[in-house]
């Protein structure tokens, strides 16, 4: 079994670290690499597994601790997957707002039954920034696109992403409801799994 009792975040997203930090419990401290660093690496890789790890290793490298590094995103169908690995720049980083409005605008006129998408995780931890074999643990969350933003939690695309197992937004679920079933929980499952934490 492979204990950290710390483990640095790769993540200047406070609400993956808030979503990730009450999966994890308190077994494990997860340390924010704002901490650390204010500059974020360019996420060159072409796939969620490719800037997970290069997150990861860039947060090991910074830190000198082991490091977790989430990359996610939106699948949306009808888009042919976008915008994916490029959720978080979808409206050239204008942030959240912006993302979500030129989604609703590519999708304008789009009936329901067409409006399937799914959320992403990927996590990859490195025992330090050189480590050559990650651990790598994904997670899928199949949903719909809603007309219109509906709810107040979470975070991203959260408003706009319809559960079908519970009928509401993502952003309409209680955190500790969204940390049950999301992509991320998912994710997080596995990898909690592969550490023998589970
Ligand atoms: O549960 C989620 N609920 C709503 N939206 C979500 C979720 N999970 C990922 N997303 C969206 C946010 C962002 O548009 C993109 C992640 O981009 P991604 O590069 O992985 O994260 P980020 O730039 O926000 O922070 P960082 O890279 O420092 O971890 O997907
Ligand atoms: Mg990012």
């Amino acid at each position: 079994m492979m204990t950290f009792q710390q483990l640095v975040l790769a993540s200047h997203n406070a609400g993956k670290l808030k979503e990730l930090q009450a999966m994890l419990g308190d077994t494990v401290q997860l340390r924010s690499i704002g901490e650390f660093s204010s500059v974020e690496p360019e996420e060159t890789g072409l796939s969620f597994v490719e800037n997970a790890i290069l997150k990861a290793r860039n947060a090991a490298r910074i830190s000198g601790l082991p490091a977790l590094a989430d990359d996610s995103g939106l699948a949306v169908d009808f888009l042919g997957g976008a915008p994916g690995i490029y959720s978080a720049r979808y409206a050239d980083g204008k942030g959240d707002a912006a993302n979500n409005a030129k989604l609703l605008e590519a999708l304008k006129d789009v009936p329901s039954e067409e409006r399937g998408a799914q959320f992403v995780c990927v996590l990859a931890l490195v025992r330090h920034a050189d480590d050559p074999l990650p651990i790598l643990c994904e997670g899928l969350w199949h949903g719909r696109i809603l007309t219109q933003a509906s709810g107040e939690h979470g975070f991203g695309y959260d408003p706009l992403f319809w559960v079908p197992e519970r009928n509401v937004s993502s952003a309409e679920l209680a955190p500790a409801d969204k940390n049950l079933i999301s992509h991320r929980a998912r994710a997080m499952s596995l990898l909690r799994q592969r550490l023998g934490l589970a």
